[in-house]
């Protein structure tokens, strides 16, 4: 009996440094919590401290003014500050004003770079010099995404645990920017970890559609879409490692390329996961028309300091033969690359494109997008690279609003538990999915043959059609509403399939929902909850853009250009409209 009575006080004093440890676990959770809510609440009152310095500033213009230049088209903007018609700083102190009232509305801008006036003020003085030779890009205003660095601004991106951990240096989009003359002027709001095609976190809050606001402006660099497309930046800098230019500039209307990731430097931006191999961020413009991605593209592979300062860049310049040519293109084409089917107005878009493009005198082929389930869920396994490990380490140090919740609760699981998910999960896409997320050395370095597998095999599929380009839809659904996105993984397998393949890629808007799109969305078949979220989002969004998409091999950015400018001019929106 007494040993009995011994033997359990042993188990129960086991016990006691589990105890222990689950208590200190507990109250250092909860003061790395309390420490975060403060960080949180100051950057709040920081951030009012900054809009209000920006209201005093913009203030010194009158608003007239103001309105004449914001009201300038990016070309015209830039000759009259080329020919001093205006100045660096009242262009400054106008798209802040413009800025802050298209944050009103949508929440776009995280914080105005109050750098910029210095900057603009020191142009305006090198100007007075007659010998002084403008740069091209002299005193224009461009946005910068928050994850890009900028001196003495926090990239956050979107943590609160990294606020005020502000960059030492430019990144080398930024420096080369402000070397052509332009000043960056505002950072802009993304989503938490930037990989959502929603725009919330817990330290800026969430930017809304400028169009509708109950809906999302797309991600991650959904504040530079909503600004640009409410003419609060002429030109944005956005970041895409799965659709994050191509989507917002497709939800709010304006234009957007990415690159193939050999022709954009990496330094000086914080990646949503660092040490991605195979799936790297690129750096790429957001404008309101693709002339104006163009132009910034033609400045930034013209540049030859660029290739100084990143010498793993090959040093591929602008090219002008592909762009100017006339040549007729085989282009190929579909409107259901097999994993989501688009809403009725995307797959609608295609075909008006590829009329167009027939009419211009190209040849126009069918195309079957190769193994569609296998390349959305090795994207996403390329796309998170540890099998979501550093991910949601991250997201669990922090303190994620709901609306900004983007993790998927299936990577915090054990690893036997997933393995043995990976047989039973009910939903056939989500298993393929975790079925493919790597949770060892081996299935990291399978996983990254499969890539380079299904690379090659997308690129034979191009080479028996004889393709030089793909059209197809630019998205999934439309603009969904705030929440969705991260219910929504699949609608993003438009866009992922590019930065998959290491495509360029641009979109453009042609067209906008309208009601004989919703009379067709009555016929889609559902299989999962995704398909079924595409139909509901689908519905109520008459008037809201479409865009089309068109990507083309490597070192072919040039050419995709051209045929995006072809697009635009004959059924863009803006070239329409405008
Ligand atoms: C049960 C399902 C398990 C899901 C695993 C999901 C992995 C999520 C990965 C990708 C989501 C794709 C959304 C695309 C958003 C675009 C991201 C982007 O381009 N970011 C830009 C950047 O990082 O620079």
């Amino acid at each position: 009996m007494t040993e009995n009575y011994c033997l359990s006080c042993i188990g129960y004093y086991a016990l006691i440094p589990f105890a222990v440890y689950a208590l200190a676990w507990i109250i250092d959770n909860y003061n790395h919590r309390q420490k975060l809510k403060v960080l949180v609440k100051q950057r709040a009152a920081d951030r009012k401290v900054n809009f209000e310095w920006a209201k005093n500033n913009f203030e010194k213009l009158d608003e007239r003014r103001a309105a004449e230049i914001t009201a300038k088209e990016f070309e015209e903007l830039k000759n009259s500050l080329q020919n001093g018609e205006i100045g660096p700083v009242e262009t400054v102190r106008a798209f802040q004003r413009k800025a802050f009232e298209a944050t009103e509305k949508t929440n776009c801008v995280c914080l105005f770079i109050q750098d910029a006036m210095e900057t603009a003020q020191h142009l305006e003085d090198l100007a007075k010099d007659p010998s002084y030779q403008k740069p091209p890009l002299f005193g224009v205003p461009v946005s910068i995404k928050e994850s890009i660095h900028v001196k003495n601004m926090d990239s956050t991106l979107g943590y609160s645990q990294n606020i005020n951990k502000p960059s030492e240096s430019n990144s080398l989009s930024v420096d080369q920017l402000i070397r052509l003359g332009a000043i960056p002027f505002v950072h802009t709001n993304l989503p938490i970890a930037l990989l959502s095609y929603g725009c919330s976190n817990p330290v800026y809050g969430t930017t809304s559609n400028p169009l509708d606001t109950s809906r999302v402006p797309g991600g991650s660099s959904g504040g530079e879409s909503a600004l640009v497309a409410l003419g609060g930046s002429v030109l944005g800098i956005g970041t895409d490692v799965g659709g994050s230019i191509r989507t917002p500039a497709s939800f709010c209307g304006i234009a957007g390329f990415k690159s193939s990731s050999d022709r954009t430097p990496q330094l000086g931006k914080t990646a949503s996961i660092p040490g991605r191999q195979l799936l790297l961020s690129v750096e790429g413009p957001l404008a309101k028309n693709i002339d104006v991605c163009t132009e910034y593209l033609r400045l930034k592979w013209n540049d030859a300091v660029l290739f100084e300062k990143d010498v793993y860049l090959p040093p591929v310049r602008f090219q002008y033969s592909q762009y100017m040519s006339k040549e007729p293109l085989r282009i190929g084409f579909y409107t259901n690359d097999g994993y989501q089917r688009a809403s009725p107005a995307y797959e609608r878009a295609v075909r008006e494109t590829v009329q167009v493009l027939k009419d211009l005198g190209h040849t126009l082929v069918e195309f079957e997008v190769p193994q569609p389930d296998h390349m959305y869920s090795i994207f996403c396994a390329g796309a998170t690279a540890d099998g979501g490990h550093f991910l949601m380490n991250s997201l669990a140090n922090d303190i994620i609003p709901p609306e900004a919740n983007i993790g998927f609760p299936v990577a915090r699981l054990p690893h036997f538990i997933q393995r043995i998910l990976r047989r039973y999960w009910p939903n056939r896409r989500e298993r393929q999915i975790i079925q493919e997320l790597p949770h060892d050395t081996e299935e990291m370095r399978k996983m990254h043959e499969k890539i380079e597998d299904y690379r090659h095999d997308f690129v034979l599929a191009m080479r028996a059609k004889r393709l030089d380009a793909i059209v197809c839809p630019s998205f999934g659904c439309p603009p969904p509403h705030h929440g969705v996105p991260n219910k929504l993984l699949s609608a993003s397998s438009y866009t992922a399939l590019y930065n998959l393949i290491d495509f360029a890629a641009g979109t453009v808007p042609i067209t906008v929902h309208n009601a004989a799109d919703e009379i067709e969305l009555r016929k889609v078949k559902t299989e999962d909850s995704w398909d079924r979220k595409i139909v509901s989002e689908s519905k109520n969004c008459d008037g809201l853009p479409v865009a089309v998409q068109i990507a083309a091999p490597p070192f072919r950015e040039e050419m995709c250009l051209r045929l995006l400018k072809e697009v635009e001019s004959k059924i863009g929106l803006y070239h329409r409209r405008h």
